[in-house]
């Protein structure tokens, strides 16, 4: 059975409390939009795409049951709380632009004449609630493009190792996931050797999540530490890097977990292909390069503490970025729903395919 992070229907909403993952598996109710924020900033729910349908859902949770008079009323209400969701975490690009997308469907929806307010709510809520099996179809359709890709490098077949950070997986988004999708989809196609993951301190979702997954989905895996990658890289063949995306810039630099930089420095140095695996709904082509993507910080003590136990010296100074922005010039490319796009050809693919769906 897959893991499922998110669960929702009918105006109930549930979501894993990944803080208590491996150890305990348990939902939480989320009653709306208060709870969404807090979830997503607590990073009890966190991914960037599953940050953003749980966003969205808890503001369908929120209106579900709600009587509106005015289709304006309805649409100043969920514009003032979808921009407060946008705030709950800065990096990822996914919340900010399926809020951009539902309060122009609410202000397309609220000019419509002939739709009533009650027809204007169902619609809207339709749309959020497609967002989840969306989600999961597009990241089928990036893991089969990103195994053909990482298999087009092993001309003679075979079956090739990779390297993982932090959590892409089902946990991250609304099932199958975007990199961990990738390394899912070699698996089911029998060309998966092995997979490295890191641990990706401080919060730890390689340790804690994805080998939660791996292990779970039985798939040939081993931990390591974040500073094993230079010697992973030197000691084992490896055949290709896939990480996730929380903001794709118009020229391919890539926001993603704190230490993807790092990793894409040294795959360079190894001539070691490097993926970014990542949805259209995360690639911001407002942003012409990654010196311009906000990266959140945490708070010291994810650094200083493990649970309630501290293992930094007291008086000790920290910083604690979540994110990195991994430079265009060190990958090789973007695997995406749509196809694998070179960081220089990306801002163009993109805008071509953006224009053909709208004229369809
Ligand atoms: C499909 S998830 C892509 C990214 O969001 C992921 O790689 C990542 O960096 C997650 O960071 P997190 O701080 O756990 O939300």
């Amino acid at each position: 059975m897959s893991l499922k992070a998110i669960k929702y229907s009918n105006g109930k909403l549930e979501i894993l409390d990944q803080l208590l993952l491996p150890a305990q598996s348990k939902y939480i109710d989320v009653k709306g939009v208060e709870d969404g924020w807090k979830a997503i900033n607590k990073m009890q729910v966190r991914g960037a795409p599953a940050i953003a349908i749980v966003g969205c859902l808890s503001l369908a949770v929120e209106v579900f049951d709600e009587k509106f008079d005015t289709k304006q009323t309805f649409k100043q209400e969920v514009e003032g709380k979808l921009n407060y969701l946008v705030s709950a975490r800065p990096t990822a690009v996914n919340m900010k632009l399926a809020a951009e997308d539902l309060i122009s469907l609410a202000n397309a929806l609220a000019q419509d004449e002939s739709v009533s307010v009650d027809t204007m709510k169902a619609k809207f809520l339709k749309s959020i609630e497609d967002m989840l099996e969306k989600d999961i179809a597009d990241n089928m359709a990036i893991g089969k493009n990103g195994a053909e890709v990482i298999l087009s490098h092993i001309p003679n077949g075979g079956a090739v190792r990779v390297l993982t950070h932090c959590n892409t997986g089902s946990l991250a988004t609304a099932g199958y996931g975007t990199a961990l999708g990738v390394i899912r989809k070699l698996h089911e196609m029998n060309r998966l050797e092995h997979v490295y993951c890191t641990e990706t301190r401080p919060y730890n979702q390689g340790a804690r999540l994805t080998a939660y997954e791996l292990v779970h989905d039985k798939l040939p895996a081993t931990l390591i530490l974040d500073n094993m990658v230079a010697s992973l890289f030197k000691s084992r063949r490896i055949a290709a890097v896939v990480v996730g995306a929380d903001r794709v810039a118009a020229n391919g630099d890539t926001a993603n977990k704190i230490g993807t930089y790092q990793i894409g420095v040294v795959a360079k140095y190894h001539d070691v292909p490097f993926y970014v695996a990542a949805p259209f709904t995360s690639i911001d082509l407002k942003i012409p390069s990654g010196d311009r993507i906000v990266i959140e910080e945490r708070p010291d003590r994810e650094m200083t503490h493990v649970g309630e136990h501290r293992i930094a010296a007291p008086g000790i100074a920290c910083w604690n970025p979540a994110f990195d922005v991994t430079t265009a010039d060190l990958i090789t490319g973007i695997i995406t729903e749509k196809g694998v796009f070179k960081p220089s050809e990306l801002k163009e693919k993109v805008e071509q395919i953006n224009s053909t769906n709208q004229s369809i």
